[in-house]
């Protein structure tokens, strides 16, 4: 048994560490948590550019304070600031970037960049998609909303990105009970700590590369212990 898990341990050490671009537009604490866990070894990864619509956001203080490189995408309204589609994947290539996770993003991903890099690009919704997503479904309005519609539970999704807001594949969920006296702040708190759990797991599977994608395009995780059992 010790065995097993020291040679999967070594299978992982063996592998090259991925390069990980992560998209934000607001505190940033989901990009903290995957940081944290690739300095901790948990991710086998390293996070090599934060790209960010508000240059000034919390995600981005963060970063810079780590030394990580700041991109602003898109360009801002009235500004020679920022990239163009096409020159974001050309930088983003430079950077040799295997895998964009976006977390509180607030833009959407343009199709140039979804084709240019197929399969990489996810994204965590604070919701139980297909419920509760879509264009306007962001920050404080999808847990007052969850609220309002007496929902017992809740939770993170993390999903493939595709062309349209929240419709991509899902890949991962966790769960939190939606308590009969939560506010939309208390609700809030409880689902950014499930997310933060499941984010991390998310980024150790992707570098891990234990990702299979099913016929039907769902993207399975292969568990770690057993190679042969799939979630
Ligand atoms: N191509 C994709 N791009 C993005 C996706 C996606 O699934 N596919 N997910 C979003 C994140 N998101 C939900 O998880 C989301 C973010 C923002 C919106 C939205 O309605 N935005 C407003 C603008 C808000 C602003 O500028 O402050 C809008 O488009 O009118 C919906 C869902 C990230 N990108
Ligand atoms: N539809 C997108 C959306 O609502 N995303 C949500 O924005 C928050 C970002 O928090 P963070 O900046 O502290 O990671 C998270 O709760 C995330 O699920």
């Amino acid at each position: 048994m010790v065995f097993n898990l020291i040679e999967r341990e070594v299978a992982v050490i063996q592998l090259r560490k991925k390069k990980i671009a992560v998209f934000v537009s607001g505190g940033g604490s989901n990009f903290r948590s995957i940081y944290e866990a690739t300095l901790e070894g948990i991710v086998h990864g390293e996070v090599a550019v934060l790209v960010t619509n508000k240059d000034d956001c919390g995600g981005a203080k963060y970063a810079r304070e780590q030394g990580i490189p700041v991109i602003l995408f898109p360009k801002a309204k009235n500004s020679s600031e920022g990239l163009s589609e096409e020159d974001l994947v050309d930088v983003l290539r430079a950077y040799n970037i295997d895998f964009i996770l976006l977390a509180g993003y607030l833009k959407l991903i343009p199709t140039e960049l979804v084709r240019a890099f197929p399969r990489s690009i996810f994204n965590i919704h604070p919701s139980l998609l297909p419920a509760f997503g879509g264009k306007g479904y962001y920050g404080i309005k999808v847990h007052k909303t969850v609220i309002v519609s007496g929902a017992r539970y809740y939770g993170p999704t993390i999903h493939h990105v595709d062309d349209h807001y929240d419709t991509g594949r899902i890949l991962a969920q966790g769960v939190v009970p939606v308590l009969a006296n939560d506010t939309a702040e208390t609700l809030a708190a409880r689902v950014l700590q499930e997310e933060h759990k499941l984010y991390v797991e998310v980024a150790a599977v992707l570098c891990e590369e234990r990702i299979v994608w099913r016929e039907d395009g769902v993207p399975l995780i292969r568990s770690k212990e057993d190679p042969d059992h799939y979630k």
